[in-house]
């Protein structure tokens, strides 16, 4: 994309006052977001806007930075104090956003993520103190031919009166923030009222309750005690490309050795409540399947496999060769996981060549996300397909007693605890088997928390590609290299391990029990948990910024160099059951989807006991590219309670620059398999993910297969650490407000040492 003429001129303007692009970049993009990309706002008065929002911006970093030595030093001295007492207290994760160097940690407390405007709350007072009241400074100001940088900047702490003297108390803290930051030039009204619109629409925005996003970023350490809105200092492990952005401050190192100690095996999760029986297991209406997903979606019926999708199906995953396709999405016609039994079968081609039984007719996908409006604890689910769920609860009816009779499964528990109506009852959906016989092993549902209906979503076992994503593998495009075709039985059994084994480094990851080895799993963990050590990658120009299809392309935050698996595959000579084919193999273990407490919404649990190293599942779902996730996560006007991508990022550092269909990430929005139930713990999830290559040597797609970090309990909720970031609030996996109870949560805002130590 050829730089945009305008954004040239606003670094010429500003290198003539002796300001470098790089800081120019971000201040500039944060004004044109602030401004709804209003030029004419930015131009005006010689770049006078964006002179003043870099100066604000510079101020405000060195108050941040100033405050935070401070901090340091006395966090230091605290958290001395506390690794004593909490022997166990591993690193907290910061996000890599937050690395050293390149944002200050103020940053961190606007809704304008990367913007380096905030200004801190006590500064904010600072200048409610400071400022002349009604003051007009932009006289003289417009005369200059250059920016005035002292004027501007006294006008904005004027403006910055102005507004909190005005609306301060109506707002958030991060809206006052904003508010500070906004310009209040009299002389330019029109400025200041788009700003406060902005403000407000920011405001709304902020407060919907976001979904997760995923371990691009984020993976930063902190010490415990440093609250999660910190920023993390060190730069360490091999990282290619730790650019700083010379406008922003470089952090001091934090001092995190000290309080550094590994977590044990066995971290406390609070989830005892879920070990009492499900209450309710009701069999969902196999009646309402096919109907509601009927139409001329793009996800075909076939009759058979095509060999020639099946074995190069890069070729934009259906066995027609159509992809899922947008236009023949539409709104409000998603099938629900709760017509399972009743699925008449249709068919379309995962990854690995597969063809999954579906629906008898063609499936129309919705135009946009039907994703319910923000949790509350209480009214977990899909709420927009409600409709669609009481319709199918009053037309089954009738069905349900041939159902009844017709399953083992079936049965409906009341609870006389709860107190449940008749209407209750018949919208409690408990279902026998989300993925309809698609695993090997049943998977139910079942809510024993409130009257939640099941999920609405398709439930696919394998990856399916959409429109634009361009996965393309072959077995001829798979050399003697890539496979064992010479071996037999199982390669785990062999004295030399085979081709197989090179991408781990001549072992095979798993044991002979299927279980990941020690080693390798150890060394997965801890790259989630302290990716500093580890390798990160930041990428010359990010595929994720890029698909944002702003003005600016914003700096890569980071992505981690993941370690593969490498699993055998078709071209290779051995069986099916050959150890080193696990997550291909499918779901083994008894799981069971479930309201969890707390409001998260609905949970993954197991239903047996499961060792270190276990295979789970795997995270399935359409395959899409950056871009078209975030033009879904744009085109979804309604706020959504959960969302559910995950960025194929894994391998990002392995190319310059990667191709805009290259950059994939995985959307179960709609369709999906169990992984979409599980939800975020901080820190001490009990499942790590891992990259699996399977089909292709090329890692731009993979699969993403979930391992037990540790020994869990039947009816223990299973979790992984998102990686999320929860004060960005630009990614299209949005952060939200976490409730995984762990004590090491990065969403707890915990107070301020400095102030504890004041106080
Ligand atoms: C992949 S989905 C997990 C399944 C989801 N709970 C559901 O009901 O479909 C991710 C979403 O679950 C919710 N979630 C996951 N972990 C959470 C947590 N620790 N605290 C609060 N909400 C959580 C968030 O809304 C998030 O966007």
């Amino acid at each position: 994309m050829p730089p945009n003429p305008r954004v040239t001129k606003a670094f010429r303007a500003m290198k003539a006052i002796g300001i470098s692009e790089d800081k120019v970049k971000p201040v500039l993009k944060n004004l044109l977001k602030l401004f709804d990309k209003n030029w004419e706002l930015i131009e005006g008065e010689n770049y006078r806007a964006l002179a003043d929002a870099i100066f604000e911006s510079e101020e405000a970093e060195a108050i941040e930075q100033s405050k935070k030595i401070v901090n340091n030093e006395e966090g230091y001295l605290e958290e001395e104090a506390q690794v004593n007492e909490e022997p166990e207290r591993p690193f907290k994760r910061s996000r890599l956003r937050n690395r050293e160097g390149e944002a200050s940690p103020s940053l961190n407390n606007t809704s304008l993520p990367g913007t380096s405007l905030v200004i801190p709350k006590e500064e904010q007072d600072e200048l409610r103190e400071t400022c002349p009241q009604n003051q007009n400074q932009s006289q003289g100001i417009a005369d200059s031919p250059q920016p005035n940088t002292g004027k501007l900047r006294s006008e904005s702490q004027a403006a910055a009166c102005q507004l909190l003297g005005k609306n301060k108390e109506e707002l958030p803290v991060s809206t006052k923030s904003m508010m500070v930051q906004e310009r209040c030039d009299p002389s330019r009204p029109s400025a200041v009222n788009i700003s406060q619109q902005k403000i407000r629409l920011r405001t709304e925005s902020n407060s919907v309750s976001h979904p997760m996003r995923l371990r691009d970023r984020g993976k930063g350490t902190l010490s415990p005690q440093i609250p999660s809105g910190e920023k993390r200092s060190s730069l360490a492990g091999c990282r290619k490309e730790p650019k700083l952005e010379p406008s922003i401050a470089v952090l001091p190192k934090q001092k995190t050795t000290t309080s550094h100690v590994l977590i044990k095996d066995e971290p406390v999760t609070y989830d005892v409540s879920q070990l009492e029986v499900p209450i309710t297991v009701i069999q969902p209406d196999p009646s309402s399947i096919g109907e509601p997903s009927s139409g001329n979606g793009s996800i075909r019926e076939n009759n058979g496999p095509d060999p020639l999708a099946s074995q190069s199906m890069g070729e934009k995953g259906t066995a027609d060769g159509d992809p899922i396709s947008n236009e023949t999405r539409n709104i409000g016609e998603l099938a629900r996981v709760s017509d399972a039994l009743g699925a008449k079968g249709a068919h379309f081609n995962s990854l690995d060549g597969s063809v999954s039984s579906q629906f008898d007719e063609e499936v129309v996908l919705p135009q946009e996300p039907q994703l319910p409006p923000p949790c509350d604890g209480v009214d977990d689910g899909m709420q927009l397909n409600k409709k669609a769920s009481e319709n199918y609860c009053e037309t089954n009816e009738e069905n349900k007693e041939n159902d009844l009779e017709d399953t083992n499964f079936q049965h409906v528990v009341v609870s006389q605890e709860h107190q449940l109506t008749p209407e209750t009852i018949r919208s409690l959906h408990d279902v026998v088997d989300i993925a309809k016989g698609q695993e090997r092993v049943v998977i139910t549902l079942v809510n024993e928390v409130n009257n939640k209906s099941p999920p609405s979503f398709f439930y696919i076992p394998k990856n399916a590609v959409f429109q634009n994503a361009y996965v393309n593998f072959s077995l001829a495009r798979i050399g003697d290299n890539n496979c064992c075709s010479t071996c037999s039985g199982d390669c785990l059994s062999l004295s030399m391990p085979c081709a197989c084994s090179h991408e781990t480094g001549g072992e095979f990851a798993y044991t002979t029990d299927g279980l990941i080895k020690d080693e390798f799993l150890k060394e997965c963990i801890s790259m989630n948990r302290d990716p500093e050590k580890h390798c990160q990658y930041f990428c010359k120009e990010c595929p994720l910024e890029r698909s944002k299809n702003e003005d600016i392309v914003g700096s890569c935050k980071g992505h981690l160099v993941r370690k593969f698996i490498k699993e055998c595959w078709w071209k290779c000579g051995c069986t099916i059951q050959c150890g080193n084919r696990v997550v291909q193999r499918g779901i083994s273990r008894n799981l069971q989807v479930f309201m969890a407490p707390g409001g998260k919404g609905w949970g993954l649990r197991t239903l047996e006991d499961l060792p270190k190293g276990a295979f789970v599942c795997e995270y399935v779902g359409e395959v899409l590219t950056n871009a078209e996730l975030y033009d879904r996560v744009s085109r979804s006007s309604k706020r959504e309670e959960h969302s559910y991508p995950v960025l194929l990022d894994a391998d990002w550092g392995s190319e310059v620059v990667l191709k805009d269909e290259e950059a994939l990430c995985l959307d179960a929005t709609y369709y999906g398999n169990v992984a979409r139930f599980i939800n975020h713990r901080c820190f001490d999830s009990n499942m790590v993910e891992i990259p699996v290559e399977v089909e292709t040597p090329d890692h731009h797609y993979y699969h993403l297969a979930f391992f037990t970090t540790r020994k869990v309990k039947a009816m223990e909720e299973l979790t992984w650490d998102y990686g999320i970031d929860f004060d960005d609030h630009d990614h299209p996996v949005k952060a939200f407000r976490c409730q995984c109870g762990s004590r090491f949560c990065r969403s707890v805002k915990r107070p301020s040492r400095s102030r504890t130590l004041r106080r």
